[in-house]
């Protein structure tokens, strides 16, 4: 069930008109649903049974979703210190935090060990010495999990693709067992076990079997060489809805309709190969659980239309959704009101200057005209935590509704925010 819906041709998240949050706080704006999160979240947490969830930050780390999160029993999946300082100031205990990421600083390495946080995950064979070096000045020891590259098409776009031989991402297999065995041997690490991460948005479960498959024949291999590990962490990576994500007679229907990849099939699927390991399970989902459970509100600006194309002008631009410029991705995007019976087609697109700078091209959409509020759909994962200020325009507010309430959960930017962290030279 979808926490946005139309009543009387009017948007509602839960229990609150989405135009009333709009007047009150202006556009562009973020509006999450509690009931949404918490119940993607249940979803997963059924569907994988006895494994551990720790949220990806990524999708979103506003502190006040991560507090709900961290209260239905998620832990978290970080990729910088910035991320675990959110994290432990979040409601998140040090043992419910991994760590992965490249290109971790050594300062990064410093802060999580400190920390104490559940699990780094190495990404090479280098990282593993300087991680075993820094532990040891500490007096401390590294819990590490080694991240293998698969080489497995995840059958999504290239640029969120990341367990294929060529991609930054983890370790080669073959080269990864003698770094398996190194860990085994060094003074200030404890080896748990092993990571994967074939990509984002992934709505098939095959590349999902393949790399359970993979890392069970992986596991057998590594105990043939003497190593013995306890854990699996097998990443995210399930993949939303974005298309029809909400239906109604008066929108348009997209015929080349998507699908989301079912939770309990992926479960069914891939918990009964990875179980043959007697392994702990882990999983860091971020859009499954965040994606649909927000959305962007803007205003129309200006509707311009000439005999090439028609333009959606609006408050919403690649500054507060950067996804269809890096990915041509799809979002579908619904009048507040839905008050006109006709269709037009036209490019929505925001203010700044950036050909690439759209939130769709030729697209179907209900008539709009200035001063119209319109929402972009599925916009919770990925939309505040790629934001930016370019062109010089603060960041937007970010509200949280639950049931009848509502929350600003973070303020908007000001003009003052833009000069914060300046310094006027005296030159
Ligand atoms: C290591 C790792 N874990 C988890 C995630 C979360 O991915 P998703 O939001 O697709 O579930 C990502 C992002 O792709 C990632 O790089
Ligand atoms: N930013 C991407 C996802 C990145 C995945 C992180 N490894 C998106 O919006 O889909």
């Amino acid at each position: 069930m979808l926490h946005f819906y139309y009543k009387s041709d009017e948007l509602y998240c839960e229990g609150v008109p989405i135009r009333k949050i709009a007047e009150e706080f202006g556009t562009p704006i973020y509006i999450y649903s509690k009931a949404q999160i918490t119940q993607n979240f249940e979803l997963l947490k059924n569907s994988l049974r006895n494994s551990k969830i720790l949220y990806a930050l990524k999708a979103n780390s506003n502190p006040s979703i991560l507090k709900i999160l961290s209260k239905l029993g998620a832990g978290a999946d970080t990729v910088s210190a910035g991320e675990i300082y959110i994290a432990l100031n979040s409601g998140f205990k040090p043992e419910e935090i991994s760590f992965a990421g490249v290109g971790k600083y050594d300062d990064e390495i410093k802060f999580a060990l400190e920390n104490d946080i559940f699990s780094l995950n190495i990404e090479s064979p280098q990282e593993l010495l300087i991680v075993n070096e820094i532990a040891k000045s500490l007096n401390k020891t590294a819990r590490i999990l080694i991240r293998v590259n698969p080489d497995i098409n995840a059958q999504t776009h290239p640029y969120i693709s990341t367990g294929i031989k060529t991609s930054k991402f983890g370790i080669d297999p073959n080269e990864a067992i003698d770094v398996f065995k190194k860990a085994t041997n060094l003074t200030n690490v404890e080896l748990l076990g092993i990571h994967t991460h074939i990509g984002s948005q992934i709505v098939s479960v095959e590349p999902f079997v393949e790399t359970a498959e993979f890392i069970l024949r992986y596991i057998e291999k590594l105990e043939k060489n003497g190593v013995k590990i306890s854990h699996i962490d097998f990443g995210g990576g399930l993949g939303v809805k974005y298309k029809n994500a909400i239906v109604n007679d008066k929108l348009p229907f997209e015929e080349n309709d998507d699908k989301e990849l079912n939770p309990e099939l992926f479960a069914n699927e891939i918990l009964p190969i990875l179980e043959k390991t007697g392994c702990e399970l882990i999983f860091e989902p971020g859009r499954f659980i965040i994606a649909n459970a927000g959305i962007i509100v803007g205003k129309v600006l200006y509707t311009k239309k000439s005999k090439v194309k028609n333009f959606i002008i609006t408050d919403i631009s690649m500054t507060e959704l950067i996804r269809p410029a890096l990915y041509k991705a799809y979002h579908q995007i619904v009048p507040v009101i839905l008050k006109s019976e006709e269709i037009e087609i036209a490019d929505i697109v925001g203010p700044v200057c950036e050909t690439s700078d759209f939130i769709a091209i030729d697209r179907k959409i209900p008539s709009v005209s200035r001063g119209d509020y319109i929402v972009v759909m599925t916009a919770g994962a990925y939309g505040f935590v790629s934001s930016s200020n370019y062109n010089a325009r603060p960041r937007p507010a970010e509200i949280l509704i639950d049931g009848e309430n509502y929350y600003l959960i973070r303020e908007r930017e000001t003009f003052e925010d833009l000069l914060s962290k300046t310094l006027m030279t005296k030159i």
